[in-house]
């Protein structure tokens, strides 16, 4: 007889440590079944693993999954796994109704990611056993501490169990005592037990390897050779002994009152299950762990190669009872060796849970890969060329993250990942993109376009006005929608241009702010509130204002005492520079008539492709941020943006997120956006290249330059957008990146402390005009018909000692002059932000560029200091800043304060400088006097006059 077929005869069920698709559908189980008897079969993430990331037999079935619709790789993981298991079940059925439900088992185990969470283990075991559906499914659980109670409570609702990674007979123990606590939990409300199996799954081979080695030390170690002999004796045996007398503890356990009690019931006894019998020593017999453990009342489950072994060559022998005082005395002779058999036990089942964790981490890697190969239409691309430090710095932060389950924890709010401060409450952007109450939205734009409004104008700072601002930029206008603006600022200029572009009566404002204390969104609505209420009336301006504000906030105030038509609320675990895919961002989208569904789906791909189960090397969020990151500690700090036409705003919207989240505690990346590419030598080595377009765009010479910066060893990642209704992927590619990169830089990527310096500065200047009516007298360094030069005393002192002297042009010549290797110049212009504006001062910073080969920064103020402004004062101290103020031709009165906008723009210039300097930066003031046009002009030549 078929040795295999013939274990029955001994009482032993064979099961079959193996599962794969085609082995089932082909019907090679079926075959194994019929010729060995084969009674059962096992999985565990290695066995997927192998199956799912070795072959492409699971390419079809993952592609008619993502078909039915996108979902997060572990779900497709499980899709797969649950069908593969229900078709083993079917196959099974018929072995286990002939054996009136005694055998014929398929069992699933539940994540490895679980085993030290005992509710989790309950919650995924309780839903694999309802996903599977089958009666002779059993779920998998670890016996590790967590597992134990988590294995009490399943058999208890009535779910049968297969309990795994079980190595110590002390342990096993505890295994049968909740298998016997659960069945008496489940009899005593009345459950019938019959239906009810559990198997212990006692591991063997595991045992010998680790044992194995430690003998082996000590064998070396020895110098009598009687005593080498001995120890030598005891190799290959512990394993096998230590299950031998597992089985005596079983027959003591499943005997007796208690168990008689249960019995009576129906319940069967849980079958100790030889598991790694596979032989892992080629000295060894390939059937040792078959042949020794052959007994009553168990279970063998063995891999393909050892069926096939004990098939041809096994014997057969009721070896499980044989000699087990000889069993005792070989642990006794190891324990006396000084080899603890607890110690080991206790490693391996360490060990065994990362083992298994390391499957699931490469089956997760194998599948997300594929998923990302099905979905490649709707992701965008994203490759990465670092060059070989770099390149190798990537790969080996990519194994520290995924062996530390970085990307798990990550996603679990465990703020370890970054500095242990409070960064566990900043965290809800994760979910923000999946939690959208599209209906709403969807509800609020047909209103929006019901009331034919002509425009629709944002009134917020940073967070709040810049994704809007990428939005409306980077949509046409939609027809019968208004036409979406943002106002960002307090420039009076830029403030009356907004008003004229407009049409007052038919405009829908947004008054955006998290926080609902920031000055500009303040005054903007004043200003907005008063012009409306004099075109409409002040009973009716109310209805044409809706507020974005997290709940509680002052705005949210005064939206209900002035009759806004609604207020919309944000998430407080989300910053405002992480908000975009919240109704910050998804509010003046849907006014604007931005398809949100189709927005957000697209969205959702990239948030999956990032998801806790995408491990580090085949997580695009991931890659991107240790890619800066490292970066950044290699002194490639200078994140440069080259977005295409098409999307050109985006840089500006990730500016603040770069900025913000990681310039810090004098660390931190600084974001270059809007400079035109250059050739190779514009740049120092402190660059880190971003190309963003969508799919199509092309230019012939920016690629020639960016593949030459390529080839100069610049790090350099391109990312291409499917379209432009794929932007959410990257507002959520480039969160998780900076969260990561924060992360590596060891920062908190969450908070801005060096932001509220500048408020309160600017709030004691505008305290000061409130009560005095002007602003306290400042003392230039020169004055010249055209401009005023400021700054402190010790950046005067420096400057003046490098030549500065009686005008313009020496005092820039010797600031610009300060600006060396891995500097930054930043021009912070405190004027309307305007096409004109933005043309002189690149004008002026590409010459900086070229001239110096430094980064360069061109900003307008306040917009940046909710931006870049928290790195200029608080990241490295690398920037050389040129504050550029002018006279206002005319300002404007803000309604019910003496501070006009005016004031209070210069106010916030005096502020940030008065920090700048503070901080010790290397910073220069010009204030034009006259004409903004020619003072910029004027400005312009100084500057190229100072670079020759
Ligand atoms: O939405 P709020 O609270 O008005 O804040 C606007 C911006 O100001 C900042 O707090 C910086 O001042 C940013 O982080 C934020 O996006
Ligand atoms: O249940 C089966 C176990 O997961 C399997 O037998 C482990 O075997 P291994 O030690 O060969 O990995």
């Amino acid at each position: 007889m078929n040795p295999v077929k013939a274990l029955e005869n001994h009482g032993q069920a064979v099961w079959l440590d193996f599962l794969a698709r085609g082995f089932v559908a082909k019907g090679d189980l079926k075959k194994l079944i019929d010729t060995d008897g084969v009674k059962g079969v096992t999985s565990n993430p290695s066995i997927f693993e192998k199956a799912i990331g070795s072959s492409d037999e699971y390419d079809a079935p993952i592609g008619q999954a993502l078909k039915r619709g996108d979902r997060p790789v572990s779900e497709l993981f499980e899709h797969l796994a649950v069908e593969d298991i229900q078709h083993a079940a079917d196959v099974l059925r018929p072995v286990y109704d002939h054996l009136g439900g005694h055998d014929g088992f398929v069992s699933l185990e539940v994540s490895p990611y679980l085993a030290m969470d005992t509710k989790a283990t309950i919650a995924e075991a309780e839903r694999l056993w309802k996903e599977v559906d089958r009666k002779n499914l059993m779920v998998k659980v670890p016996a590790t501490t967590p597992g134990l109670p988590a294995i009490q409570q399943l058999i208890g609702e009535g779910i049968s169990i297969n309990i795994t990674l079980l190595f110590s007979q002390k342990v096993y123990v505890k295994v049968a005592e909740a298998y016997l606590s659960g069945l008496e939990k489940y009899v005593a409300e009345g459950g019938d037990p019959s239906h009810i199996a559990s198997v212990a799954s006692f591991f063997v081979s595991r045992i010998d390897t680790a044992a194995d080695k430690l003998i082996d030390e000590k064998i070396a170690q020895a110098n009598d050779p009687t005593e080498k002999e001995r120890l030598a004796g005891l190799k290959g045996k512990v394993a096998v002994a230590n299950a031998k007398l597992a089985y005596q503890e079983y027959k003591r356990l499943f005997s007796g009152a208690r168990w008689d009690k249960l019995a009576a019931k129906g319940a069967k006894p849980q079958r100790l299950l030889w598991a790694s019998t596979g032989t892992k020593n080629k000295d060894y017999s390939d059937v040792l762990y078959v042949e020794e453990l052959i007994g009553p009342n168990t279970v063998n489950t063995v891999p393909p190669a050892t069926l096939d072994a004990f098939r041809d060559h096994g014997k057969l022998r009721d070896s499980l009872e044989e000699n087990v005082e000889d069993a005792r005395h070989v642990l006794d002779e190891l324990e006396k060796s000084g080899i603890s058999l607890d110690a080991i036990t206790a490693e391996l089942v360490k060990d065994g849970v990362k083992q298994f964790a390391d499957a699931a981490d490469k089956l997760y890697g194998a599948v997300a890969h594929k998923r990302a190969t099905v979905l490649s239409a709707g992701l965008d691309r994203q490759q990465m060329a670092l060059g070989s430090s770099l390149g190798k710095a990537v790969e080996k932060s990519t194994e520290d993250w995924r062996a530390s389950a970085k990307i798990r924890r990550l996603w679990q709010h465990d703020k370890s990942v970054w500095t242990g401060d409070d960064e566990n409450k900043w965290l809800g952007w994760l979910t923000s993109p999946a939690a959208a109450d599209i209906a709403d939205y969807e509800d609020f734009a047909h209103r929006v376009k019901g009331q034919s409004f002509t425009d629709a104008v944002v009134l917020g700072m940073g967070g709040s006005s810049l994704g809007p601002e990428v939005l409306a930029q980077t949509f046409p206008k939609k027809a019968g929608f208004p036409k979406l603006h943002v106002l960002d600022s307090t420039d009076p200029a830029q403030v009356r241009t907004m008003q004229a572009s407009i049409n007052l009566a038919d405009t829908l404002f947004i008054v955006s702010s998290k926080s609902g204390g920031t000055t500009e969104p303040n005054v903007m609505k004043d200003y907005f509130f008063e012009r409306v209420s004099e075109t409409i009336g002040a009973d009716k301006a109310g209805y044409r204002f809706i507020a974005v504000t997290d709940p509680g906030s002052s705005l949210q105030k005064v939206a209900a005492k002035q009759d806004f038509a609604r207020t919309f609320y944000g998430d407080p675990a989300i910053g405002g520079r992480y908000s975009v895919l919240s109704p910050f961002g998804l509010v003046p989208a849907a006014a604007a008539g931005v398809d949100l569904r189709t927005l957000l789906t697209h969205t959702m791909a990239m948030v999956r492709s990032c998801g806790p189960d995408v491990p580090p090397h085949e997580n695009p969020g991931v890659q991107l941020g240790l890619a800066m990151g490292l970066a950044g500690l290699e002194g490639r700090d200078k994140v440069t943006i080259l977005s295409s036409k098409k999307i050109a705003d985006f840089g500006a919207w990730a500016e603040q997120l770069i900025a913000e989240s990681t310039g810090k505690d004098g660390k931190g990346l600084v974001p270059i956006d809007g400079e035109t590419l250059g050739d190779a030598a514009s740049y120092g080595n402190d660059r880190f290249f971003i190309d963003i377009r969508t799919e199509g765009e092309s230019d012939a010479a920016h690629d020639g330059k960016l593949a030459a910066l390529e080839n100069a060893g610049h790090p350099v990642v391109r990312i291409v957008m499917k379209s432009i209704e794929h932007i959410g992927q990257e507002f959520f590619r480039f969160e998780m990146a900076v969260a990561v990169a924060g992360s590596v830089l060891g920062i908190n990527p969450f908070n801005q402390p060096d932001v509220e310096a500048a408020k309160i500065k600017t709030r004691e200047l505008t305290a000061a005009f409130e009560k005095t009516g002007s602003l306290p007298k400042e003392q230039p360094v020169i004055s010249t018909d055209a401009a005023d030069i400021y700054t402190d005393e010790k950046n005067a002192a420096a400057l003046r000692q490098a030549g500065a002297d009686g005008d313009l042009d020496s005092w820039l010549k010797a600031h610009l002059a300060r600006s060396g290797a891995d500097d930054y110049v930043a021009l912070l212009a405190y004027i309307e932000r305007n096409a004109t504006h933005i043309d002189s001062l690149q004008h002026m910073r590409l010459a900086v560029r070229d001239k110096r080969h430094v980064a360069t920064c061109a900003e307008f103020g306040p917009r940046f200091l909710h931006s870049t402004g928290q790195a200029y004062k608080g990241g490295p101290d690398s920037g050389v800043f040129l504050q550029i103020t002018a006279d206002d031709a005319r300002d404007l009165a803000v309604p019910g304060q003496k501070a006009s906008f005016g004031i209070i723009k210069a106010a916030q210039a005096r502020g940030d400088f008065g920090v700048l300097t503070e901080r010790n930066r290397r910073a220069l003031r010009v204030h034009l006097k006259g004409d903004l046009a020619s003072g910029l002009k004027m400005l312009d030549t100084a500057i190229q006059n100072a670079l020759n």
